[in-house]
């Protein structure tokens, strides 16, 4: 997932008024000093004159510091130049002096982000948007889902560049998730994902994926009584997909299973179908996918952590141009073994769409290689780890919940074909089902704070008419949006029936339903995610077949919720008994 980031990037503007009332009072300072080392001059003592000159020097430092950093502060709380006065989180970020970084650092580090932001939540209250200060520099948190939606879907500003660097520098600067609307690059990238990502052709290549590999074999989907799957005559009896036999396996030896590992394995493995379909076997297509990804992995921390791109030194740089390079490499070997065969017309997956893309003149990546190859490492690793954890903590819930596991059992059941594949019908048929999927990521969003955002132009807060000025860096807390008591109550409630209800009633008292506007996992507008559909997609089929087939029991100690760039159920352990 893209990774949320603190840095401190942008200094609120300053503006002509608070810039005369800043210069005056550091006028003011000078002229005192300058009176009191006069009064010392005028005294004629040559020691005194020298002591009373360092002093004036160091008061009026100290006073040009305290007004620099305390600048921001003062400019938008006490003089009000930005428009708007937003609460200020209690705790660290207090103040530009007690900057909340370290707070952010630590909560980062201890897997603690979502407990820090309901911290300062709970300070300015449920609900209200708020900012806080690193070093100087002031960061609005927008809470209130209306601002965000406005944000997201009409303004649409960047993300931070800067603070996501690192996260495509390695292959290309122009990857997807670093590009802006400029020159309409962005929205050329997305036209060329739509139609395939957003549309049929990605359900289909998942279903295509989890039909053959979580296949039930003989017994069913249902799991009960075995298929005749000897109907050709040729007394073949269809085996269980790879990942069906892995499943069973594991459930005849009780082993504990970290089910978020296991699933983000078998999620790379969707994903890699969605790109690579008609490329090699799947499975040694799959292995290979994972050590590449494994690699750049390592490669990347290894040359990104500490050091900022500005400062790495020589190896750091050599190591990353490697991870480029071999990105790069991957790409271009699988590209020759298509043009061998052939390019396919229709295209039959993503990887056939961008490299006829290339070809083109003018095309979305206009015949960059490199642009190609960061693409192809972003949609891989941009949603592994989140559909599988939206899979984990759904597991978590249904083993706290075992009514709730009955009732979508049942369902499964019901809705899933006792024989041959799913197909997107099955899946239109599970009400509860999607119930379950929405509370899932409104309790748990995955990615729980978004890719931190800065304004191109100032801004008009819909809510309240606060004014950002241009330049403001933005941050999104999803998960705070969804934990608003207002809009969902009893937030901490795992309570699938919301979803079940009329939209709004709970907001007009009439009952329990949620407001589907305020539901966010995966933001809005023209950066919204791409492969929500395909995860979506997963995320029903593969708790089908696990619920049908086995019972899931929880064991070891508790499950914490470890925040960092993704939500991750730690602690987790998952053992399968085989069913009936
Ligand atoms: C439950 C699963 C997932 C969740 C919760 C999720 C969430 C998100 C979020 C919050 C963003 C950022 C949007 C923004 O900055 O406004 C994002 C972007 C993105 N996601 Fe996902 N994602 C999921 C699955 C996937 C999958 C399966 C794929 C690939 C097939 C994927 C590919 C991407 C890409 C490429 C972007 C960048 C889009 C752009 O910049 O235009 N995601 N996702």
């Amino acid at each position: 997932m893209l990774p949320a980031s603190p840095s401190p990037s942008v200094r609120c503007r300053p503006r002509p008024l608070a810039a005369a009332v800043v210069t005056a009072t550091a006028a003011a300072a000078a002229a005192a000093a300058a009176t009191a080392v006069r009064s010392v001059v005028d005294s004629g003592s040559a020691a005194g004159t020298a002591a009373a000159a360092a002093a004036a020097l160091l008061a009026a430092t100290l006073a040009a510091v305290a007004a620099a950093v305390g600048w921001p502060r003062l400019a938008t709380n006490t003089l009000h130049l930005h428009g708007s006065v937003l609460p200020t989180v209690s705790g660290g970020g207090r103040s530009p002096l007690r900057s909340a970084i370290g707070d952010f650092v630590a909560a980062r580090r201890a897997g603690r982000l979502c407990h820090l932001y309901l911290r300062w939540q709970a300070s300015v209250g449920a609900g209200r948007n708020f900012q806080a200060f690193y070093f100087g520099t002031r960061v609005v948190t927008l809470v209130c889902a209306q601002d965000v939606r406005h944000l997201l879907e009409r303004v649409d500003p960047p993300r931070n560049v800067a603070a996501l660097r690192h996260f495509g520098t390695p292959i290309s600067p122009r990857t997807l998730l670093l590009l802006g609307n400029g020159a309409g690059e962005h929205a050329a990238m997305r036209r060329l994902l739509a139609p395939y990502l957003e549309g049929p052709p990605a359900t289909a290549a998942v279903l295509g994926m989890l039909n053959r590999e979580l296949s039930p074999g003989k017994g069913g989907w249902g799991g009960g009584a075995p298929v005749d799957d000897t109907r050709s005559g040729q007394g073949v009896v269809s085996p269980p997909g790879v990942w069906t036999a892995r499943f069973d396996a594991w459930a005849a030896q009780g082993t504990a299973l970290d089910i978020a590992d296991v699933l983000m394995d078998l999620t790379l493995g969707v994903i890699h179908a969605l790109i690579f379909t008609s490329g090699w076997a799947h499975e040694e297509d799959c292995a290979k996918a994972k050590s590449t990804l494994q690699d750049y992995f390592t490669l990347q921390y290894l040359a990104l952590v500490p050091a900022p791109a500005v400062t790495a030194p020589g190896p750091l740089r050599t190591l990353r141009d490697g991870g480029a390079w071999w990105v790069a490499y991957v790409t271009a070997a699988e590209a020759r073994r298509r043009a061998r065969r052939g390019v396919a017309s229709p295209p039959v997956d993503l990887f056939d769409i961008f490299l006829a893309d290339l070809e083109k003149p003018g095309g979305a990546f206009g015949g960059d290689w490199r642009r190609m190859a960061a693409d192809v490492m972003a949609l891989m690793s941009a949603g592994y780890d989140t559909t599988a954890y939206a899979l984990s903590w759904a597991i978590y819930e249904l083993i706290c919940h075992p009514d709730m596991a009955d009732r979508l059992r049942a369902e499964y059941a019901a809705a899933f074909p006792a024989d041959g594949p799913i197909t997107a019908a099955h899946l239109a048929k599970l009400p509860y089902a999607t119930a379950v999927w929405h509370e899932t990521l409104r309790k748990y969003p995955p990615a729980p704070i978004t890719a931190q955002r800065v304004l191109a132009e100032d801004l008009t807060l819909p809510s309240d008419g606060s004014v950002l000025p241009a330049g403001t860096a933005i941050s999104i807390p999803v998960y705070l949006v969804h934990h608003n008591p207002t809009v969902y109550p009893a937030p901490d409630t795992f309570d699938p029936a919301r979803w079940l209800a009329a939209p709004g009633a709970a907001r007009r008292g009439g009952g329990r339903g949620a407001d589907p506007a305020a539901l966010l996992p995966f933001t809005m507008g023209p950066h919204t995610c791409p492969g929500q559909r395909a995860s979506g997609v997963e995320w029903k089929v593969v708790l089908g077949a696990l619920l049908l087939r086995y019972d899931l029991q929880a064991v070891g100690g508790d499950v914490e919720l470890e925040a960092r760039t993704t939500l991750r159920p730690a602690g987790l352990r998952v053992r399968l008994r085989r069913r009936g």
